[in-house]
Protein backbone atom coordinates (compact mmCIF):
# COMPACT_ATOMS: atom_id res chain seq x y z
CA UNK A 1 0.00 0.00 0.00
CA UNK A 2 2.68 2.71 0.56
CA UNK A 3 4.69 1.15 -2.56
CA UNK A 4 5.55 4.49 -4.72
CA UNK A 5 3.27 4.58 -7.89
CA UNK A 6 4.46 8.43 -9.02
CA UNK A 7 6.75 11.01 -8.48
CA UNK A 8 6.55 14.23 -10.02
CA UNK A 9 8.78 17.57 -10.01
CA UNK A 10 8.19 20.93 -11.41
CA UNK A 11 10.43 24.21 -10.87
CA UNK A 12 8.74 27.06 -8.11
CA UNK A 13 10.10 30.12 -7.29
CA UNK A 14 11.72 30.79 -4.00
CA UNK A 15 11.83 33.88 -1.55
CA UNK A 16 14.41 35.80 -3.44
CA UNK A 17 12.35 35.05 -6.78
CA UNK A 18 15.21 32.56 -7.93
CA UNK A 19 13.47 28.84 -9.20
CA UNK A 20 13.50 26.06 -6.99
CA UNK A 21 12.32 22.39 -7.23
CA UNK A 22 9.34 21.36 -5.68
CA UNK A 23 8.36 17.08 -6.26
CA UNK A 24 4.78 15.27 -5.64
CA UNK A 25 5.51 11.85 -4.88
CA UNK A 26 1.95 9.66 -5.04
CA UNK A 27 1.98 6.02 -3.37
CA UNK A 28 -0.68 3.16 -4.13
CA UNK A 29 -2.91 4.00 -1.83
CA UNK A 30 -3.39 7.24 -2.72
CA UNK A 31 -1.28 9.17 -0.31
CA UNK A 32 0.40 12.00 -1.37
CA UNK A 33 3.41 13.76 -0.37
CA UNK A 34 5.07 17.85 -1.67
CA UNK A 35 8.29 19.10 -0.90
CA UNK A 36 10.18 22.07 -2.08
CA UNK A 37 13.69 22.98 -1.67
CA UNK A 38 15.59 26.10 -0.05
CA UNK A 39 18.98 27.56 -1.55
CA UNK A 40 21.26 29.02 0.04
CA UNK A 41 23.64 32.47 -0.72
CA UNK A 42 26.42 32.14 1.75
CA UNK A 43 27.05 28.26 0.83
CA UNK A 44 29.90 26.25 2.45
CA UNK A 45 32.27 25.11 -0.79
CA UNK A 46 31.63 21.40 0.44
CA UNK A 47 27.87 21.48 0.19
CA UNK A 48 26.14 19.05 -1.73
CA UNK A 49 25.56 20.22 -5.56
CA UNK A 50 22.80 22.50 -5.78
CA UNK A 51 22.24 21.55 -9.97
CA UNK A 52 21.22 25.31 -11.95
CA UNK A 53 21.10 25.72 -15.68
CA UNK A 54 23.12 27.47 -17.76
CA UNK A 55 25.86 30.55 -16.53
CA UNK A 56 28.05 28.84 -13.98
CA UNK A 57 28.61 32.62 -12.83
CA UNK A 58 25.30 33.81 -12.77
CA UNK A 59 23.28 32.45 -9.60
CA UNK A 60 19.89 34.48 -9.74
CA UNK A 61 17.44 33.46 -11.88
CA UNK A 62 19.46 30.34 -13.07
CA UNK A 63 16.72 27.84 -13.58
CA UNK A 64 16.61 24.35 -12.25
CA UNK A 65 15.16 22.51 -15.12
CA UNK A 66 17.74 19.96 -15.47
CA UNK A 67 17.45 18.87 -11.83
CA UNK A 68 13.72 18.93 -12.38
CA UNK A 69 14.51 16.77 -15.49
CA UNK A 70 16.19 14.46 -13.62
CA UNK A 71 13.25 13.80 -10.59
CA UNK A 72 11.10 13.06 -13.39
CA UNK A 73 12.89 10.53 -15.55
CA UNK A 74 15.90 8.57 -13.70
CA UNK A 75 15.06 9.02 -10.25
CA UNK A 76 11.22 8.48 -10.53
CA UNK A 77 12.50 5.50 -12.48
CA UNK A 78 14.84 4.10 -9.85
CA UNK A 79 12.44 5.04 -6.87
CA UNK A 80 8.81 3.92 -8.52
CA UNK A 81 7.74 0.78 -6.57
CA UNK A 82 10.21 1.12 -3.76
CA UNK A 83 8.08 1.58 -0.06
CA UNK A 84 8.23 4.95 1.10
CA UNK A 85 8.20 3.57 4.63
CA UNK A 86 11.83 2.36 4.20
CA UNK A 87 13.23 6.22 3.75
CA UNK A 88 16.93 4.92 4.45
CA UNK A 89 16.36 2.12 1.21
CA UNK A 90 14.82 5.20 -0.97
CA UNK A 91 17.30 7.51 -0.39
CA UNK A 92 20.11 5.00 -0.57
CA UNK A 93 19.03 4.27 -3.85
CA UNK A 94 19.20 7.85 -5.02
CA UNK A 95 22.67 8.44 -3.91
CA UNK A 96 23.72 5.42 -5.71
CA UNK A 97 22.07 6.50 -8.74
CA UNK A 98 23.84 9.45 -8.68
CA UNK A 99 27.12 8.07 -8.12
CA UNK A 100 29.43 11.00 -7.14
CA UNK A 101 30.49 11.86 -3.63
CA UNK A 102 28.37 15.50 -3.31
CA UNK A 103 24.97 14.76 -5.66
CA UNK A 104 26.80 16.61 -8.46
CA UNK A 105 25.39 14.96 -10.97
CA UNK A 106 21.52 14.25 -10.11
CA UNK A 107 21.22 17.37 -7.95
CA UNK A 108 21.19 17.70 -4.47
CA UNK A 109 17.78 20.07 -5.43
CA UNK A 110 16.34 17.15 -6.87
CA UNK A 111 17.21 14.09 -4.37
CA UNK A 112 16.24 16.19 -1.42
CA UNK A 113 13.01 17.11 -2.92
CA UNK A 114 12.09 13.69 -3.29
CA UNK A 115 13.56 12.44 -0.45
CA UNK A 116 10.95 14.52 1.66
CA UNK A 117 8.08 14.11 -0.34
CA UNK A 118 8.45 10.55 0.17
CA UNK A 119 8.89 10.89 3.96
CA UNK A 120 6.00 13.32 4.02
CA UNK A 121 3.69 10.98 1.55
CA UNK A 122 4.09 7.79 4.01
CA UNK A 123 2.94 9.95 7.02
CA UNK A 124 0.21 10.83 5.15
CA UNK A 125 -0.61 7.16 4.38
CA UNK A 126 0.03 6.32 8.26
CA UNK A 127 -2.07 9.42 9.06
CA UNK A 128 0.64 10.88 11.26
CA UNK A 129 1.99 14.25 10.94
CA UNK A 130 5.51 14.37 9.86
CA UNK A 131 7.17 14.91 12.54
CA UNK A 132 5.39 12.33 14.52
CA UNK A 133 6.09 9.59 11.97
CA UNK A 134 9.84 10.63 11.56
CA UNK A 135 10.28 11.14 14.85
CA UNK A 136 8.12 8.49 17.00
CA UNK A 137 5.79 8.84 19.92
CA UNK A 138 8.40 10.82 22.25
CA UNK A 139 8.55 13.64 19.89
CA UNK A 140 7.20 16.72 21.89
CA UNK A 141 10.30 19.15 21.94
CA UNK A 142 9.68 22.29 20.64
CA UNK A 143 12.98 23.78 19.97
CA UNK A 144 14.08 27.41 21.26
CA UNK A 145 14.05 29.96 18.33
CA UNK A 146 16.55 32.02 17.28
CA UNK A 147 15.12 34.39 15.90
CA UNK A 148 16.96 37.01 13.36
CA UNK A 149 16.76 40.65 13.49
CA UNK A 150 18.97 42.31 11.88
CA UNK A 151 20.80 40.93 8.15
CA UNK A 152 24.15 41.83 6.76
CA UNK A 153 26.85 40.39 4.64
CA UNK A 154 25.54 38.33 1.96
CA UNK A 155 21.77 38.56 2.88
CA UNK A 156 21.92 42.43 3.09
CA UNK A 157 22.74 45.61 0.49
CA UNK A 158 24.01 47.24 3.94
CA UNK A 159 27.84 47.99 4.85
CA UNK A 160 27.39 45.46 7.86
CA UNK A 161 30.25 42.43 7.42
CA UNK A 162 28.58 39.87 9.89
CA UNK A 163 25.30 38.31 8.44
CA UNK A 164 23.09 37.41 11.39
CA UNK A 165 22.45 38.99 14.62
CA UNK A 166 19.57 36.88 16.05
CA UNK A 167 17.67 36.88 19.45
CA UNK A 168 16.31 33.49 21.46
CA UNK A 169 14.01 34.00 24.59
CA UNK A 170 15.56 31.54 26.43
CA UNK A 171 12.96 31.83 29.31
CA UNK A 172 9.90 31.56 27.89
CA UNK A 173 7.36 28.56 29.02
CA UNK A 174 6.71 27.47 25.80
CA UNK A 175 7.30 27.75 22.06
CA UNK A 176 4.25 30.18 21.81
CA UNK A 177 5.55 32.37 24.74
CA UNK A 178 8.95 32.86 22.63
CA UNK A 179 7.02 33.77 19.30
CA UNK A 180 5.28 36.34 21.46
CA UNK A 181 8.51 37.56 23.43
CA UNK A 182 10.60 37.34 20.02
CA UNK A 183 8.13 39.17 17.91
CA UNK A 184 7.51 42.17 20.70
CA UNK A 185 11.10 42.89 20.53
CA UNK A 186 11.16 42.70 17.06
CA UNK A 187 8.86 45.32 16.67
CA UNK A 188 10.49 47.31 19.66
CA UNK A 189 13.32 47.00 17.79
CA UNK A 190 12.19 48.84 14.70
CA UNK A 191 10.70 51.79 16.75
CA UNK A 192 13.95 52.07 18.10
CA UNK A 193 15.79 51.98 14.82
CA UNK A 194 13.43 54.34 13.24
CA UNK A 195 13.66 56.85 16.00
CA UNK A 196 17.51 56.49 15.64
CA UNK A 197 16.68 57.51 12.11
CA UNK A 198 18.01 54.37 10.20
CA UNK A 199 16.26 52.54 7.77
CA UNK A 200 14.31 49.69 9.06
CA UNK A 201 14.17 47.90 5.36
CA UNK A 202 14.42 43.91 5.53
CA UNK A 203 17.36 41.58 4.51
CA UNK A 204 16.76 37.91 2.62
CA UNK A 205 16.00 36.57 6.07
CA UNK A 206 13.46 39.20 7.15
CA UNK A 207 16.05 41.13 9.59
CA UNK A 208 16.60 44.49 9.49
CA UNK A 209 19.22 45.83 7.58
CA UNK A 210 20.22 49.62 8.38
CA UNK A 211 22.74 50.88 7.01
CA UNK A 212 25.13 49.70 9.87
CA UNK A 213 29.23 49.61 9.93
CA UNK A 214 30.02 47.33 12.58
CA UNK A 215 28.45 44.73 14.68
CA UNK A 216 28.42 46.60 17.54
CA UNK A 217 25.89 49.43 16.29
CA UNK A 218 23.69 46.35 15.14
CA UNK A 219 24.15 45.17 19.27
CA UNK A 220 23.70 47.77 20.94
CA UNK A 221 20.35 48.93 19.32
CA UNK A 222 19.25 44.94 19.73
CA UNK A 223 20.35 45.28 23.81
CA UNK A 224 18.34 48.50 23.72
CA UNK A 225 15.08 47.03 22.33
CA UNK A 226 15.28 43.83 24.96
CA UNK A 227 15.16 46.25 27.21
CA UNK A 228 12.56 48.97 26.28
CA UNK A 229 10.22 45.46 25.29
CA UNK A 230 10.50 44.80 29.26
CA UNK A 231 13.00 42.23 29.11
CA UNK A 232 16.41 41.30 30.66
CA UNK A 233 19.11 40.62 28.49
CA UNK A 234 21.49 37.62 29.26
CA UNK A 235 18.51 36.62 31.66
CA UNK A 236 15.00 36.76 29.26
CA UNK A 237 16.36 37.33 25.88
CA UNK A 238 20.18 36.17 24.52
CA UNK A 239 21.53 37.01 21.48
CA UNK A 240 23.59 35.09 19.11
CA UNK A 241 25.41 35.78 16.09
CA UNK A 242 26.01 34.30 12.71
CA UNK A 243 28.85 36.21 10.97
CA UNK A 244 29.60 34.14 8.31
CA UNK A 245 32.96 34.40 8.76
CA UNK A 246 34.24 32.44 5.23
CA UNK A 247 32.40 35.29 3.19
CA UNK A 248 34.87 37.55 5.15
CA UNK A 249 37.98 35.27 4.79
CA UNK A 250 40.88 36.03 1.70
CA UNK A 251 44.38 34.67 2.23
CA UNK A 252 44.62 34.12 5.85
CA UNK A 253 43.03 37.26 6.82
CA UNK A 254 39.72 38.61 7.54
CA UNK A 255 38.06 41.66 5.80
CA UNK A 256 36.06 43.69 6.98
CA UNK A 257 34.46 46.14 4.75
CA UNK A 258 32.27 47.94 7.05
CA UNK A 259 35.49 49.46 8.05
CA UNK A 260 37.47 49.35 5.72
CA UNK A 261 40.23 47.12 7.72
CA UNK A 262 41.92 43.89 7.55
CA UNK A 263 42.01 41.63 10.74
CA UNK A 264 44.51 38.30 11.30
CA UNK A 265 42.82 35.68 12.10
CA UNK A 266 44.16 35.93 16.23
CA UNK A 267 42.44 40.03 16.19
CA UNK A 268 39.40 38.32 14.58
CA UNK A 269 38.97 35.90 17.36
CA UNK A 270 40.12 38.68 19.95
CA UNK A 271 37.52 40.64 18.51
CA UNK A 272 34.71 37.80 18.75
CA UNK A 273 35.61 37.98 22.54
CA UNK A 274 35.32 41.16 23.35
CA UNK A 275 31.61 40.86 21.82
CA UNK A 276 30.63 37.57 23.88
CA UNK A 277 32.05 39.99 27.30
CA UNK A 278 30.52 42.89 26.69
CA UNK A 279 26.88 41.72 24.94
CA UNK A 280 24.94 38.93 26.21
CA UNK A 281 26.06 36.48 23.20
CA UNK A 282 25.25 33.07 23.94
CA UNK A 283 25.85 31.27 20.71
CA UNK A 284 28.16 32.19 17.29
CA UNK A 285 27.73 30.23 14.13
CA UNK A 286 30.75 30.15 12.06
CA UNK A 287 32.81 32.41 14.23
CA UNK A 288 35.63 31.93 12.12
CA UNK A 289 36.24 30.64 7.83
CA UNK A 290 35.60 27.25 6.94
CA UNK A 291 39.02 26.66 6.15
CA UNK A 292 40.64 27.97 9.24
CA UNK A 293 41.77 25.73 10.91
CA UNK A 294 44.02 27.47 13.46
CA UNK A 295 40.82 30.52 13.61
CA UNK A 296 38.73 27.49 14.67
CA UNK A 297 41.00 25.68 17.26
CA UNK A 298 42.03 29.31 18.73
CA UNK A 299 38.03 30.38 18.86
CA UNK A 300 36.92 27.01 20.94
CA UNK A 301 40.06 26.73 23.06
CA UNK A 302 38.59 30.41 24.69
CA UNK A 303 35.46 30.50 24.13
CA UNK A 304 34.18 26.88 23.72
CA UNK A 305 32.97 27.00 27.63
CA UNK A 306 31.06 29.89 27.59
CA UNK A 307 29.38 29.67 24.35
CA UNK A 308 27.76 27.45 21.68
CA UNK A 309 29.97 27.67 18.60
CA UNK A 310 27.61 26.66 15.98
CA UNK A 311 29.73 24.55 12.58
CA UNK A 312 28.09 25.61 9.22
CA UNK A 313 29.91 25.84 5.97
CA UNK A 314 32.45 24.13 8.08
CA UNK A 315 30.55 20.63 8.46
CA UNK A 316 27.58 21.09 5.96
CA UNK A 317 25.28 18.42 7.43
CA UNK A 318 28.19 16.03 5.97
CA UNK A 319 29.26 12.97 8.50
CA UNK A 320 32.61 12.47 7.14
CA UNK A 321 33.10 16.82 7.50
CA UNK A 322 32.01 16.48 11.15
CA UNK A 323 33.67 13.67 12.03
CA UNK A 324 36.80 15.55 10.74
CA UNK A 325 35.76 18.27 12.77
CA UNK A 326 34.67 15.95 15.98
CA UNK A 327 38.84 14.52 15.68
CA UNK A 328 39.70 18.29 15.59
CA UNK A 329 37.88 19.62 18.53
CA UNK A 330 36.16 21.72 16.49
CA UNK A 331 33.12 23.77 17.88
CA UNK A 332 30.50 22.29 20.23
CA UNK A 333 27.15 22.75 18.01
CA UNK A 334 26.13 21.39 14.26
CA UNK A 335 23.60 23.57 12.01
CA UNK A 336 21.59 21.19 10.27
CA UNK A 337 20.52 22.25 6.88
CA UNK A 338 19.24 19.01 4.95
CA UNK A 339 19.96 20.51 1.12
CA UNK A 340 23.62 20.68 2.44
CA UNK A 341 23.75 16.86 2.29
CA UNK A 342 20.71 16.04 -0.21
CA UNK A 343 18.82 13.44 2.34
CA UNK A 344 16.57 12.94 5.24
CA UNK A 345 18.20 9.69 5.79
CA UNK A 346 21.86 11.87 5.94
CA UNK A 347 20.55 14.65 8.04
CA UNK A 348 19.45 12.27 10.57
CA UNK A 349 22.67 10.11 10.47
CA UNK A 350 24.53 13.62 11.12
CA UNK A 351 22.12 14.46 14.31
CA UNK A 352 22.48 11.09 15.68
CA UNK A 353 26.16 11.77 15.65
CA UNK A 354 25.89 14.51 17.04
CA UNK A 355 23.88 13.58 19.93
CA UNK A 356 26.29 10.70 20.57
CA UNK A 357 29.56 13.03 21.04
CA UNK A 358 27.81 15.53 22.62
CA UNK A 359 27.35 18.13 20.39
CA UNK A 360 23.94 20.53 20.09
CA UNK A 361 21.92 20.56 17.08
CA UNK A 362 20.36 23.41 15.51
CA UNK A 363 17.89 22.81 12.55
CA UNK A 364 18.41 25.73 9.54
CA UNK A 365 16.23 27.13 7.15
CA UNK A 366 18.53 28.59 4.23
CA UNK A 367 18.37 32.22 2.98
CA UNK A 368 16.12 31.14 -0.28
CA UNK A 369 13.00 29.80 1.29
CA UNK A 370 10.21 28.24 0.02
CA UNK A 371 6.64 27.91 1.62
CA UNK A 372 7.43 24.08 2.56
CA UNK A 373 7.85 23.68 6.88
CA UNK A 374 9.58 20.95 6.29
CA UNK A 375 12.52 21.89 9.19
CA UNK A 376 9.68 22.38 11.33
CA UNK A 377 8.81 18.68 11.37
CA UNK A 378 12.31 17.72 11.50
CA UNK A 379 13.12 20.21 14.26
CA UNK A 380 10.76 18.44 16.59
CA UNK A 381 11.38 14.89 15.34
CA UNK A 382 14.86 15.24 15.74
CA UNK A 383 14.88 16.68 19.00
CA UNK A 384 17.29 19.35 18.29
CA UNK A 385 15.77 21.75 20.75
CA UNK A 386 16.86 24.80 18.53
CA UNK A 387 15.62 26.17 15.12
CA UNK A 388 16.85 29.07 12.79
CA UNK A 389 14.12 30.10 10.72
CA UNK A 390 14.37 33.83 10.38
CA UNK A 391 12.47 36.83 11.32
CA UNK A 392 9.33 37.44 12.59
CA UNK A 393 8.25 38.65 9.33
CA UNK A 394 8.14 37.57 5.82
CA UNK A 395 5.64 34.31 5.16
CA UNK A 396 8.41 32.51 4.19
CA UNK A 397 9.93 32.51 7.75
CA UNK A 398 6.35 32.87 9.53
CA UNK A 399 5.39 29.56 8.03
CA UNK A 400 7.78 27.66 9.83
CA UNK A 401 6.80 29.81 13.03
CA UNK A 402 3.31 28.95 12.53
CA UNK A 403 4.07 25.61 12.11
CA UNK A 404 5.74 24.96 15.26
CA UNK A 405 2.61 26.65 16.69
CA UNK A 406 0.24 24.34 15.43
CA UNK A 407 2.36 21.47 16.57
CA UNK A 408 2.67 22.57 19.90
CA UNK A 409 -1.46 23.55 20.20
CA UNK A 410 -1.31 19.57 18.43
CA UNK A 411 0.38 18.05 21.14
CA UNK A 412 -1.38 20.52 23.84
CA UNK A 413 -0.47 19.53 27.68
CA UNK A 414 2.42 16.99 26.06
CA UNK A 415 4.36 19.57 25.06
CA UNK A 416 7.72 20.56 26.07
CA UNK A 417 9.77 23.78 25.47
CA UNK A 418 13.64 23.36 25.32
CA UNK A 419 14.49 27.12 26.24
CA UNK A 420 18.02 28.05 26.44
CA UNK A 421 19.08 24.17 28.59
CA UNK A 422 20.52 22.97 25.10
CA UNK A 423 22.74 26.37 25.14
CA UNK A 424 24.22 25.08 28.23
CA UNK A 425 24.55 21.46 27.19
CA UNK A 426 26.69 22.46 24.00
CA UNK A 427 28.99 24.90 26.01
CA UNK A 428 29.40 22.43 29.09
CA UNK A 429 31.50 19.95 26.64
C1 LIG B 1 21.05 30.44 6.53
C2 LIG B 1 22.25 30.82 6.14
O1 LIG B 1 22.46 31.46 4.96
P1 LIG B 1 22.50 30.75 3.53
O2 LIG B 1 21.24 29.97 3.38
O3 LIG B 1 22.60 31.92 2.59
O4 LIG B 1 23.70 29.86 3.53
C3 LIG B 1 23.45 30.61 6.98
O5 LIG B 1 24.56 30.97 6.58
O6 LIG B 1 23.33 30.05 8.07
MG1 LIG C 1 25.44 30.17 8.65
Amino acid sequence: MTRIRQVRAYEILDSRGDPTVEATVELEDGSRGTAAVPSGASTGTHEAVELRDGDRHRFHGRGVLTAVAHVNTEIATCVRGMDAEDQAAVDQAMITLDGTANKARLGANATLAVSLAVAKAAASAHREPLYRYLGGAQSRLLPMPMINVVNGGAHADNPLDFQEFMIAPVAARSFGDAARIGSEVFHTLKRELAEAGENTNVGDEGGFAPDFRTADQALDHIVSAIEKAGYRPGGDVVVLLDPAASELFREGTYHYTGTDSVRSVEEHVEYLLTLIDAYPIVSIEDPVAQDDDEGWTQITTSAGAVCQLVGDDVFCTNPVLFGAGIRNGIGNSILLKPNQIGTVTETFDTAAMAARVGYTTVMSHRSGETEDTSIADLAVALGTGQIKTGSMSRSDRTAKYNRLLRIEAELGDHARYAGGSLLAAGTAR
